[in-house]
């Protein structure tokens, strides 16, 4: 039997390791699809593809599970999301994910879907993550060791500070356009 368990994974935490662990009970094979593949450089998803795919396939690696991560590219139309990730997958039998609406368009084409309860939630989410690293506060504890190594390896906290200070700066000019300084330009 084989799985597809589908995130972001901004970054894979050990919530999600934990999901793939118990996933790795049910199932022979597991399909990881890399969600919002084409996203990268920003506060929500600061970290690209290719850098996703080295977190996952390190910490995963653990596992006694075959696992194809495989990254998917967002489309603007929700009803032929399905049909996108089955043309760029291996097949798979059921899928696993706790995102209503990814539930929703996968249970409408038919496809079994199992939700888990959430691992603590409250320190294990990637928001919390990414807040804790633009604030220089621990984070490391909260992610799977090949994960450390990996944002380490392309400098990813200082990355995702300076991108969030540019989103902020970009709010800022946005919601004030009286704001007329041009030290501000220089820096976008
Ligand atoms: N702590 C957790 N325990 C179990 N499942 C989780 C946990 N955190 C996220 N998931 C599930 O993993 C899948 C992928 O989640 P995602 O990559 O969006 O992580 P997230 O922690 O929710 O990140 P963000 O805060 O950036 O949205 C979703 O189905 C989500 O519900
Ligand atoms: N129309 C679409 O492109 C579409 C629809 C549903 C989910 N998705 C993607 O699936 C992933 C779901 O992962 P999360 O559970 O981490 O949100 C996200 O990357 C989301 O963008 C895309």
């Amino acid at each position: 039997m084989r799985g597809f368990y589908i995130g972001r994974f901004q970054p894979y935490h050990d919530g999600h390791h934990a999901m793939v662990e118990r996933i790795a009970e049910e199932v022979d094979e597991l399909v990881l699809g890399i969600g919002s593949a084409d996203d990268s450089h920003t506060t929500h998803d600061p970290f690209t593809a290719g850098e996703r795919i080295m977190m996952l396939t390190k910490a995963v690696d653990e596992f006694d599970l075959r696992t194809y991560v495989v990254p998917l590219e967002d489309i603007n139309r929700n009803a032929v999301w399905v049909s996108h990730v089955e043309s760029m997958c291996p097949d798979f039998d059921v899928a696993y994910s706790n995102n209503p609406l990814v539930v929703r368009l996968f249970e409408e084409s038919g496809i079994e879907v199992r939700q888990s309860p959430m691992f603590e939630r409250d320190r294990l989410e990637g928001s919390e993550i990414r807040e804790r690293m633009i604030r220089d506060e621990s984070w490391r504890d909260r992610v799977p060791d090949p994960v450390v190594e990996t944002i380490e390896e392309i400098n990813g906290v200082k990355r995702l500070q300076h991108v969030s200070d540019s989103d902020s700066l970009e709010r800022y000019t946005a919601e004030d356009e009286s704001v007329d300084d041009p030290s501000i330009g220089d820096e976008r």
